[in-house]
């Protein structure tokens, strides 16, 4: 049974902007880790900001714990946010959490909009939460300036937990960090996916943060997922081109998608004369593509929990090394 569903969903910030998402599908169940990584404007934060209704969907739906958020609209919509199901945390911590209020009025935030708590509880629950994140409640005086940049990212992930949600959405929450405390904001999120039994949602451009980490992964390219399934299916052996040469560019993630190298799946830059219909979006770059993979809408194969959207789904990974000379 899953907790969240995305299916078919899609985004538009107004008629210029097009559509920035299209067709996404999606589905966490509880406890779950979910990882979806894409390129920069692939449409990663316009996903988890459409999933808690921050930005209105234009089709398509997304169920959250029997609830179709996408149906719901003005004070039903507040209503559904201030029961804190589900919680975004960002990946500028600096700008996420008002400069103004101390750490424990931040972490408290959630907890006096759903109210229903005394002073005391409430007290206790910021306490409980900062613990959880490993910090010192006496930290909870001090303001998010006063703070570094990593235990700042704990404040965040503090007032997300504080509700006690089902679902966490993290958007980049640790690639404004130095190396060694974004390791630790992951492995927290590892220990609060296994302590609270909390389904996370982990958004990144960064395959290598995600591959410790989540259960099954979803690749976003232009808006629309090209492929999902679980972690080490699809970064050990990715069943679309992109997800591929994402992998090959990953080196530290240790797979070694096909045993070739990433020239072989390099973007094509010849095609800017094909037409952008209701095609693969990815088939102007993808040395594979024929030319009605950019007017054909591709496929959507689902098998074993894993979907690939491509056209040449069987075969493309055959090809590899012959067509580089043809194609690129
Ligand atoms: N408020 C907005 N108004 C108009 N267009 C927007 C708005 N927000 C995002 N976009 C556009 O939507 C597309 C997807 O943006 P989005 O921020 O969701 O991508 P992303 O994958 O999260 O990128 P990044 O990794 O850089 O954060 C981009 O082309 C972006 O310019």
């Amino acid at each position: 049974m899953s907790l969240l569903e995305v299916d078919g969903l899609g985004v538009s910030y107004g008629r210029r902007s097009g559509r920035v998402l299209s067709g996404v599908s999606l589905s966490v169940r509880p406890g779950e880790v979910v990882g979806v990584v894409g390129e920069t404007g692939s449409g990663k934060t316009t996903l988890v900001r459409a999933v808690v209704g921050l930005v209105p969907a234009d089709e398509g739906r997304v169920t959250f714990d029997g609830t179709e958020v996408t149906a719901l609209r003005g004070r039903r919509l507040r209503a559904f946010r201030r029961t804190g199901g589900m919680q975004l945390v960002f990946q500028d911590s600096l700008r996420s959490l008002d400069p103004d209020l101390t750490v424990a009025a931040i972490v408290a935030e959630g907890l006096t909009v759903a109210g229903g708590l005394t002073r005391s509880e409430q007290a206790e629950r910021v306490d409980e939460a900062l613990i959880r994140v490993g910090l010192d409640p006496a930290l909870g005086t001090r303001r998010p300036g006063q703070v570094s940049g990593g235990q700042r990212q704990r404040v965040a992930l503090a007032r997300a937990i504080a509700v006690r949600p089902k679902v966490l959405l993290c958007d980049e929450p640790a690639s404004a960090l130095d190396a060694s405390s974004r390791n630790q904001v992951l492995l927290l999120l590892d220990r609060l996916r296994r302590e609270l039994g909390v389904a996370i949602v982990m958004i990144s451009h960064d395959l290598t943060s995600l591959a410790g980490l989540v259960d099954r992964v979803a690749v976003l390219f232009g808006g629309r997922l090209v492929e999902q399934g679980p972690v080490g299916e699809v970064f050990g052996d990715p069943a679309h081109p992109y997800t591929a040469l994402l992998v090959a560019s990953a080196p530290s993630i240790g797979a070694r998608p096909l045993g070739r190298s990433a020239a072989s799946l390099r973007p094509a830059r010849d095609r800017e004369s094909w037409p952008h219909g209701g095609g693969c979006r990815y088939a102007p770059l993808c040395p594979f593509a024929t030319a009605d993979c950019a007017v054909e809408p591709p496929r959507e194969e689902r098998a074993d929990g894993r979907t690939v959207a491509c056209h040449h789904a069987e075969t493309w990974s055959d090809l590899v090394g012959q067509t580089r000379g043809a194609l690129t």
